[in-house]
């Protein structure tokens, strides 16, 4: 059985494309890092979105619901809210808030780190770990105003490079966060197999299985001294079947909603984010779409954010579900593997699901 990091271990990248810049040695905005407006309109229209108003936001308040996981029609709310936005907010989700915030503090403490420090746990090209650039970083023009930090399983043989001295801490709470994350991903997975009247026949039996993949980014979007020209993370949609987000309480995360453009996601101090991935977009037959969203910066406030994406076994057959094709009459994606797919996406980004049509 193939693992997650192994999924990407061929999909290599250039060295420029990995190495964040060094945000504390910089005082103005460098020519690599200054995005026309543009640049992410051409790429969403890559997409093969149309219409919405593309750069003003009239959404008049409106966003992705907040949904207690503890009401009575959770299932109902979480469904409609997959359907009608491909994302919400959920609070009483389970999580401690301790956990949560212990996780937070570690990544502010990661990336406070002087540059040489955190080079030493640099991604390797074909590698899927360690510190770096976001990996959709060779699709655009600029680069982006952010360093991430990638975590699947143990993360101790990149920390150890970063503290040879303990890091027993920080792997520790990261491993803890995982499997909580797990857990939940996996109830909302269950909560959505509801939702979308999959049988228990049709029940994917890797659902609680141990090879479901699960992966960590905690990322940090530095000031920035001309925010309104830069990108925080460029307009994309997970590769995961959801992604739960923990965002600090700074705004930035916005996604790109069909007629009202790009909607803000108010931070909930109580809330995670869920997005569904393109994995749940094609086993929902397109029913569900996968959120396309970015993050913007700011001049003032370092932002952070945890996202943990959850998804089948990467050798994991995905196809859209009898019980969901059933309601479309007809299948509109052809079955691929969860690490074709991953394959897929890596060298095309927003054309992989074009590729997988029926
Ligand atoms: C499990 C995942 C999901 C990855 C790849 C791999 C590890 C890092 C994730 C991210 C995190 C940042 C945005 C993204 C778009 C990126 O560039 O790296 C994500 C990507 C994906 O959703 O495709
Ligand atoms: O920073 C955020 O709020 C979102 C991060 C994100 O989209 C990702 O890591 O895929
Ligand atoms: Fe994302």
């Amino acid at each position: 059985m193939a693992t997650l990091s192994e999924a990407y271990r061929d999909l290599s990248l250039p060295l420029h494309h990995i190495i964040p810049l060094d945000f504390s040695s910089v005082g103005s905005l460098p020519d690599s890092h200054a995005w026309l407006q543009s640049d992410d309109e051409d790429y969403r229209h890559r997409f093969s979105f149309n219409g919405g108003s593309c750069s003003g936001y009239d959404g008049a308040g409106l966003s992705i619901p907040v949904i207690d996981l503890l009401d009575p029609n959770a299932t109902e709310l979480i469904g409609l809210a997959c359907e009608n936005w491909g994302a919400f907010q959920l609070r009483n989700h389970g999580i401690s808030r301790n956990l949560i915030e212990e996780v937070e503090l570690e990544a502010k403490h990661l990336f406070a780190l002087p540059t040489e420090q955190k080079v030493k746990a640099l991604r390797s090209p074909g590698g899927a770990t360690g510190y770096g650039r976001a990996r959709i970083s060779p699709f655009f023009p600029k680069y982006m105003w952010h360093e991430g930090f990638t975590i699947m399983g143990s993360p101790s043989g990149d920390a150890k490079k970063i503290w040879p001295n303990g890091s027993a801490r920080f792997c520790d709470l990261m491993e803890e966060y995982q499997k909580q994350m797990k857990v939940l991903a996996e109830q909302l997975t269950h909560i959505i197999f509801k939702f979308l009247n999959i049988s228990e026949e049709e029940k994917i039996n890797w659902v609680g299985s141990t090879n479901s993949t699960g992966a960590v980014q905690l990322n940090s979007y530095p000031c920035c001294p001309e925010p309104k020209r830069a990108m925080g993370l460029a307009p994309h949609t997970d590769t995961s079947l959801l992604t739960i987000v923990h965002q600090s309480q700074t705004t930035g995360l916005q996604i790109f909603k069909e007629g009202l453009g790009w909607v803000p996601v108010h931070p909930h101090p109580s809330a995670l984010v869920v997005n569904i991935g393109d994995l749940f977009h094609i086993i929902s037959n397109a029913r569900f779409p996968c959120v396309l969203h970015r993050v913007t910066v700011n001049r003032t406030h370092q932002r952070y954010s945890v996202a943990y994406f959850y998804g089948p076994p990467v050798d994991y057959v995905v196809s859209p579900i009898p019980a969901t094709v059933l309601n479309k009459s007809v299948a509109r994606f052809r079955s691929v593997t969860v690490k074709e797919y991953i394959g897929i996406k890596a060298k095309n980004l927003g054309g992989a699901l074009a590729l997988i049509s029926a």
